[in-house]
């Protein structure tokens, strides 16, 4: 791992019997595991890592952390090795703290932000801002580390290894800003433990992840640990608070002593989203924060933006920026790529944007979103993703039906399921909507039916390059099947 070797004191953890390793990396995955280095053996939700631990001894690890668990199946073959034993009560957690030991250096000033939706709008609105102001910045997450330093990435949260290796190596390019996505896998599973945060932001919460998370109030949990235990006490929490959920969460922070700043679209918020003004290119919206009323132009479609923005500004002055200064750079937003971007304009004037919504909570307020923007129909494309929630998909279908004027069925990554049985379960709930497995073809047909004035809206895929069937990763991306298919329609070249 190229940081020569750390002692197990070095790294914060205490082994059985007082045992002393001089540890030459870390591996959560057994294949992983090198001569010298840290096995983490996690409780997984398939299989308990301690069924690792002797391939991980064979491979020369020089100490393993577990639980008790993982000690008690791996017993007979940790009482006849060298390698130290760490038991935690919280191995992801202990884990989280050696990584961020490990590779030492972390952007001095660092926030996270957690939410169904707006996490990457927020977290890459908050580097640009940053990067307005001139500091040298980052954001990571859904779209890998982007800003002053890039990498991708192919997890919102990754685990706590390959975060903070990002982490560090951003630090030493000089990066001194990071404003990260805190998934709720992460959270559950304590990745961001080992990040010193100086705010956390709350956009707002609704149906997603029910296949990972037991119960909407175990999903709620998972995100309110960001305030109730990554966020350290002296930290400031910046929560929408236009969600209901946003007014739990801050009572959440408060209770920790944090300092909360309220943002959103009610009187009273300490950022307060007074009004909003769509057009067809974007929006103006009016501002009151400690008396001051602003009005600033945005350059972004849909009024969640208006809401993104605003936490977005409210974290940046919660790390100590000046208010006038931040919300001076807010005009020079943009949209990140795939959330309500224009992809392509029709010769008749009629607009295609493409969106990441993927959730049915997500596809209702996309459509409702661009309403205001559009003066003729609105045609919708949507498609849920295999191996994920399965219970979201007619409620998906449901949402399009009820707030678009026209809708077509398609596919998104389909990836180990049968295609045809996931669009039946999005039609179930689509009402009149037409089929279309092929998301080219749906595309297109979308584009045809655009008359002046219309707009077209491509949900699911937003950003991603690929789709994913099977074990296979065929090139797809909505934006540019998009200008392909305005391009053969309008008799034009792409
Ligand atoms: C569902 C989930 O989050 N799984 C994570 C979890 O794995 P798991 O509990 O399923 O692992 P398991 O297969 O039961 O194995 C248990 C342990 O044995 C280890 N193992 C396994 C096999 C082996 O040969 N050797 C070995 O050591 C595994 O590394 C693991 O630590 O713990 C692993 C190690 O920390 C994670 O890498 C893994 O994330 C997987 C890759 C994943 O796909 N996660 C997705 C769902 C995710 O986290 N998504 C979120 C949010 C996305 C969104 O918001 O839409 C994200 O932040 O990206
Ligand atoms: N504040 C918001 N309120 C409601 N919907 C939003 C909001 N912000 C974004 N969305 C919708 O959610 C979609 C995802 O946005 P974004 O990628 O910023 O969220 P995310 O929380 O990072 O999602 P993911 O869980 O996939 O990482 C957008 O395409 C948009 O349709
Ligand atoms: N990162 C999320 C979003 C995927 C969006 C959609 N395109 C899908 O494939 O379901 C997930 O893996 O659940
Ligand atoms: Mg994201």
């Amino acid at each position: 791992m190229g940081n020569g070797t750390k002692t197990l004191g070095q790294l914060g953890l205490t082994a059985r019997g007082g045992r002393e390793a001089h540890i030459t990396g870390l591996a959560v995955d057994s294949r992983q595991v090198r001569d010298g280095f840290l096995f983490a053996a996690l409780p997984g939700t398939r299989v308990h890592g301690g069924e690792f631990i002797q391939y991980a001894l064979r491979m020369g690890a020089g100490a393993i952390l577990t639980d008790a668990e993982g000690a008690r199946i791996a017993a007979d073959e940790l009482g006849g090795s060298e390698a130290a034993l760490v038991i935690a009560e919280d191995p992801r957690q202990a884990l989280a703290f050696t990584a961020a030991l490990w590779f030492g250096a972390q952007p001095e000033t660092m926030i996270a932000v957690t939410g169904t939706n707006g996490k990457t709008s927020v977290a890459s609105f908050v580097r640009h801002i940053w990067q307005e102001l001139g500091h040298s910045a980052v954001n990571v997450g859904t779209t890998g580390v982007e800003g002053d330093w890039e990498t991708p990435l192919a997890h919102t949260t990754p685990e706590p290894i390959t975060l903070h290796r990002v982490l560090s190596q951003a630090a030493e390019a000089g990066v001194t800003h990071a404003a990260m996505e805190a998934s709720s896998h992460g959270l559950a599973q304590r990745r961001l433990d080992g990040v010193h945060l100086r705010a956390a932001g709350f956009t707002n919460f609704t149906q997603d992840h029910l296949d990972y998370h037991a119960s909407f109030e175990e999903y709620f949990d998972a995100k309110a640990g960001l305030f109730a235990r990554v966020l350290p006490d002296d930290g400031a929490a910046v929560v929408n608070i236009a969600d209901a959920r946003g007014v739990d969460m801050a009572a959440i922070a408060r209770a920790r002593g944090q300092d909360v700043l309220t943002v959103g679209d009610v009187e009273g918020a300490d950022i307060w989203l007074a009004a909003q003004r769509f057009d067809a290119t974007g929006q103006e919206i009016r501002v009151v924060h400690e008396g001051v009323a602003r009005q600033v132009r945005l350059k972004l479609i849909g009024g969640f933006q208006g809401e993104n923005v605003l936490l977005a500004a409210g974290l940046v002055i919660a790390c100590g920026a000046e208010p006038e200064d931040v919300f001076e750079t807010l005009p020079a937003l943009r949209t990140v790529r795939g959330r309500m971007q224009l992809a392509a304009t029709r010769e008749n004037g009629a607009a295609v944007f493409v969106d990441y919504a993927h959730t049915p909570d997500a596809v209702a307020t996309a459509i409702q979103a661009l309403r205001p923007h559009v003066m003729g129909r609105l045609v919708v494309i949507v498609g849920a993703g295999g191996d994920r929630d399965r219970s979201k998909r007619p409620l998906m279908g449901m949402a399009a039906a009820e707030h678009a004027d026209l809708v077509i069925v398609t596919d998104d990554n389909p990836r180990s399921e049968d295609p045809a049985a996931i669009r039946a379960a999005v039609m179930e709930g689509a009402g009149e909507a037409t089929e279309v497995g092929d998301r080219a073809e749906a595309i297109l047909r979308g584009v045809d039916a655009l008359g002046a004035g219309d707009a077209l809206l491509i949900c699911g895929k937003g950003h991603e390059t690929g789709q994913i069937v099977g074990d296979v990763v065929y090139p797809f991306d909505d934006v540019e099947q998009a200008s392909v298919a305005v391009a053969a329609l309008d008799g034009r070249l792409p």
